[in-house]
């Protein structure tokens, strides 16, 4: 292991530093989450992923049918879908589905033992359809977080054979004052859904009436639950579509079949976008032990991928890193990053609730405080 995490007793709180020098392009570390699950708003628009880990259950094809609303479309070069449908399986009370039986086995260790719903019939008033019933009705797309992450971890303690330990590792992600977390919580639900956190509280406790858990269903423990996916969770993808594209690509094609190919290719995504609009992926969220460690620069020097396909985190340096060197990643998206220091700030306190001091907010800090055209646009839409 080229890095280790230490741990500040100022804000920077816990952090990744580098123990030997990193190249650039190197993984540096890869890991699964202690945690996922799908948006549901995305799982109820038919996104088939794997319930446990996002691996994607529909072919590429019937993907891209779905998408552009064309049934019959015929997608080329199908041995590059990496879709196996041979391993799906699903659980046999409720109807869940899994990318294999090992998806299958490690969902019903963690959590779904006390989640399972016990019926393919769909039941109205259980209070897992309730929950997530709510939720849907106070965060509509674009889904940036869903309650069911925290009920997961919740069962994920309840089912653990050493309460104490898993109790533990929920809590090692929790670095938020009181103060702090009710404004996260605030944002978390959007302005006008404050008052809703009791009532999402009480229906998680009548999910799971366990005595285990209640130092988190308690007001401020459930703020504190609220906070800590505010704060760590990190969002995932997966497209059958693209992993086929990304075969495609690899193929030794002439230079008229490539051409060809890139014809369609276009083609698909401007049928898909008509179709379907911006949201093309499975979606959700995830917690990450080792990932939740590492703080955020505007000027990072690694990055998230997801090369799997599914929930399974890959950290690759995107320069070289030196021993002792802080990894960071940058928190904001693509566009996000070339914002003015005054956008990126402001971004980065509405969503996480810090004032970033990365060194290139350090460096520009004589910059006046203007707002990036593309944030002016966004308030105006608004
Ligand atoms: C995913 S955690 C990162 C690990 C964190 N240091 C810890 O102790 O748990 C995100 C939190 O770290 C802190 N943080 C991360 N990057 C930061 C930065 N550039 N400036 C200030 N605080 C930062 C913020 O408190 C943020 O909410």
């Amino acid at each position: 292991m080229a890095f280790e995490v230490r741990i500040f007793p100022n804000s920077k709180g816990k952090s990744l530093y580098a123990t030997s020098h990193i190249p650039m392009g190197t993984l540096i570390l890869e890991e699964d989450p202690i945690v996922y699950c799908q948006f549901s708003w995305n799982a109820l628009c038919k996104y088939k992923a794997c319930d446990n880990c996002l691996r994607p259950l529909e072919t590429a094809e019937e993907n891209v049918r779905r998408l552009m609303g064309n049934p019959l479309f015929e997608l080329p070069y199908p041995d590059c879908c990496q879709t196996d449908k041979n391993n799906s399986t699903s659980c046999d009370l409720c109807g869940n589905e899994y990318c294999s039986e090992n998806c299958k086995i490690s969902a019903f260790n963690q959590y779904h033992k006390v989640l399972c719903l016990q019926s393919r019939e769909r039941n109205n008033s259980h209070p897992i359809e309730l929950l997530e019933e709510a939720w849907k009705n106070m965060h509509y797309p674009p889904e940036t977080s869903s309650i069911f992450l925290i009920v997961r971890l919740l069962a994920n303690i309840v089912q653990a054979s050493n309460t104490d330990e898993a109790i533990q590792k929920v809590l090692s992600f929790c670095h938020k004052s009181v103060n702090e977390e009710a404004q996260l919580a605030h944002k978390f639900l959007g302005d006008k859904f404050i008052h809703q956190i009791s009532l999402l509280r009480e229906m998680v406790a009548n999910i799971l009436p366990n005595p285990q858990i209640s130092q988190f269903l308690t007001p401020e423990g459930f703020q504190s639950l609220l906070a800590l996916i505010g704060t760590n969770a990190q969002g995932v993808g997966s497209s059958p579509f693209s992993a086929w594209r990304q075969n495609v690509e690899k193929l030794n094609l002439s230079s008229k079949d490539r051409e060809k190919i890139n014809n369609i290719v276009d083609t698909i995504y401007d049928d898909m976008y008509a179709h379907t609009g911006d949201f093309l992926n499975s979606e959700g969220v995830a917690l990450y032990l080792k990932q939740s460690c590492i703080n955020h620069s505007c000027d990072p020097n690694a990055e998230i991928k997801f090369l799997h396909n599914n929930s399974r985190l890959f950290l690759v340096a995107l320069k070289d890193i030196q021993p002792d060197e802080e990894i960071l990643i940058s928190y904001l998206g693509e566009c996000e990053i070339n914002r003015s220091r005054h956008s990126r700030r402001k971004l980065l306190m509405e969503n996480y609730i810090f004032a970033c001091e990365c060194s290139k907010c350090l460096e520009e800090i004589d910059q006046l405080d203007v707002t990036s055209e593309e944030d002016m646009s966004t308030e105006e839409d608004n």
